[in-house]
């Protein structure tokens, strides 16, 4: 049998229950439609076959090992509905044990062509954030379709905040081939800036220098939301279905994400993927962590107590941006402004400083649209994933398409919330460290359209 999916074909009938099935394998599809009428012809692409297997017989006593049954193997699959993906299966039975035989080798020799997918995986779950019931999600979404996918899943449940963070700069990694979590937008951000601060390590770069550039890890990341806002899962996955995660990271398609290092006068104080505010969400970050307990509602309750309170925050920014106008267009599969980017390369824009002073309501710095359930456009519509940007919004509600920005408050003092975490320094410089490609690779396979 070749290797190569494009000359292979296959074509028997089978029984799925009492249903006759036609199928066949060719072109790297696997078609079924029933032999009696209504026959409805299902395509599907092995690149979303999960995997593939015998079924194991009956056994009469739970004593005896299980025998598998020469007859019949089942294409565990999924399929897409609107933004999410669901695991499905198909059972079929041959009264020829060659015939199941020659399927199930054909099948399984062309999923292991896909070397990209994950075969040793560390998984952090973090059982404090969200609802506090990520190993919950996990045992409930993620264990049984890792097994069924092959993949060897080895789980670290964090036992205090920062610990996912120093157990991935100070210890040997190098029997995994990719890092996942189950948690919120903290959770992550504990990864990548663990993995960032691990090979600057590595690689002997002083973090800490604000005219280094940072290296980028190799290793694919994958989120499984857990959260409360779950902010980055569902700008990557359009979605913060747990399924359709665990799906995106056993298939091992990635995307590049940008990140943003923000530093003080002396040194880097972390990285963001998402967003970077000053003024009322960073109060409302601050405020709601005392209210934990609600679950993601503690946002709606301390954002509307401060919405009523705010009388705006005092500074003063400058900003390193694009003096073309931010153009209206959101980011999709196959985004033309990513595209062009990419082709062009970021360094061709003129970029120049400006500085703006005043009282803000707020002052963002968004990296992706931010959007989440709440929030289905996020507050920066128009930011792009392959494209270098920060987008304002002050007072008068306006976006610049920038690179770097530096803050300085004057008179009362508010915090940053970075990616959902408090920085409590307000005076901070923060670039997009990733001039020459994007620094994290995330397990994907939709964007948000
Ligand atoms: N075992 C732990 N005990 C306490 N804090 C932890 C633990 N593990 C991780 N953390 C910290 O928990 C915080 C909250 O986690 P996370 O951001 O994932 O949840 P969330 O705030 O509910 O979700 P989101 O950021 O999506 O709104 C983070 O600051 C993370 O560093």
């Amino acid at each position: 049998m070749s290797g190569n999916i494009k000359d292979s074909v296959l074509l028997s009938t089978f029984y799925n229950g009492k249903k006759k099935l036609r199928i066949i394998f060719h072109n790297g599809n696997i078609v079924w439609d029933s032999e009696k009428p209504p026959s409805d012809k299902y395509i599907l692409p092995i690149e979303n076959v999960i995997s593939v297997h015998y079924n194991y017989l009956r056994n009469t006593h739970p004593s005896e090992n299980r025998e598998i049954d020469p007859n019949c193997f089942t294409i565990h699959y999924s399929e897409r509905k609107y933004s999410k993906w669901v695991h499905k299966n198909l059972t079929l039975k041959h009264c020829d044990p060659l015939q199941v035989a020659s399927w199930v080798k054909a099948l399984q020799n062309h999923l292991q062509s896909f070397i990209k997918r994950p075969k040793h995986l560390l998984l952090f779950v973090n059982p404090f954030g969200g609802r506090r019931n990520a190993l919950q999600i996990y045992e409930k979404y993620g264990k049984h379709l890792f097994s069924i996918a092959g993949v060897e899943v080895t789980v670290n449940i964090s036992q205090r905040k920062d610990q996912i963070k120093d157990y991935i700069i100070n210890h040997n990694l190098d029997m995994f081939d990719s890092i996942a979590c189950v948690g919120g937008d903290g959770t992550l951000s504990e990864l990548f800036n663990g993995l960032v601060l691990r090979e600057c390590h590595t690689k002997g770069v002083d973090s800490d220098d604000i005219n280094q550039n940072l290296p980028s890890p190799k290793i694919p990341v994958g989120i499984i939301p857990g959260g409360s806002t779950d902010t980055i899962a569902y700008c990557i996955h359009g979605t913060t279905d747990p399924t359709t995660a665990v799906l995106h990271i056993i298939f091992g398609d990635s995307l590049g994400l940008d990140l943003v290092s923000v530093y003080d006068e002396h040194k880097l104080l972390r990285l963001y993927a998402s967003v970077l505010s000053y003024g009322y969400l960073g109060d409302v970050a601050y405020n709601s962590d005392k209210y934990r307990w609600m679950g993601p509602h503690r946002y709606d309750y301390s954002g509307f107590k401060k919405l009523l309170r705010n009388k705006g925050y005092q500074g003063e920014i400058a900003i390193y941006s694009e003096s073309a106008e931010v153009q209206e267009l959101m980011c999709s599969e196959n985004c033309e402004k990513c595209e062009l980017s990419k082709k062009n390369g970021c360094d061709k824009v003129v970029c120049k400083w400006q500085t703006i002073s005043g009282t803000f309501f707020m002052l963002s710095g968004a990296n992706i649209s931010c959007a989440c359930s709440r929030s289905p456009k996020g507050i920066a519509p128009y930011s792009h994933l392959v494209l270098i940007q920060v987008l304002w919004t002050c007072h008068l509600s306006e976006a610049y398409c920038a690179r770097e920005f530096c803050f300085r408050a004057v008179g009362g003092h508010s915090r940053w919330n970075c990616d959902g975490e408090i920085q409590h320094q307000t005076n901070i410089r923060a670039n997009n460290i990733v001039i020459s490609g994007q620094v994290t690779y995330l397990f994907k396979q939709i964007k948000i359209n």
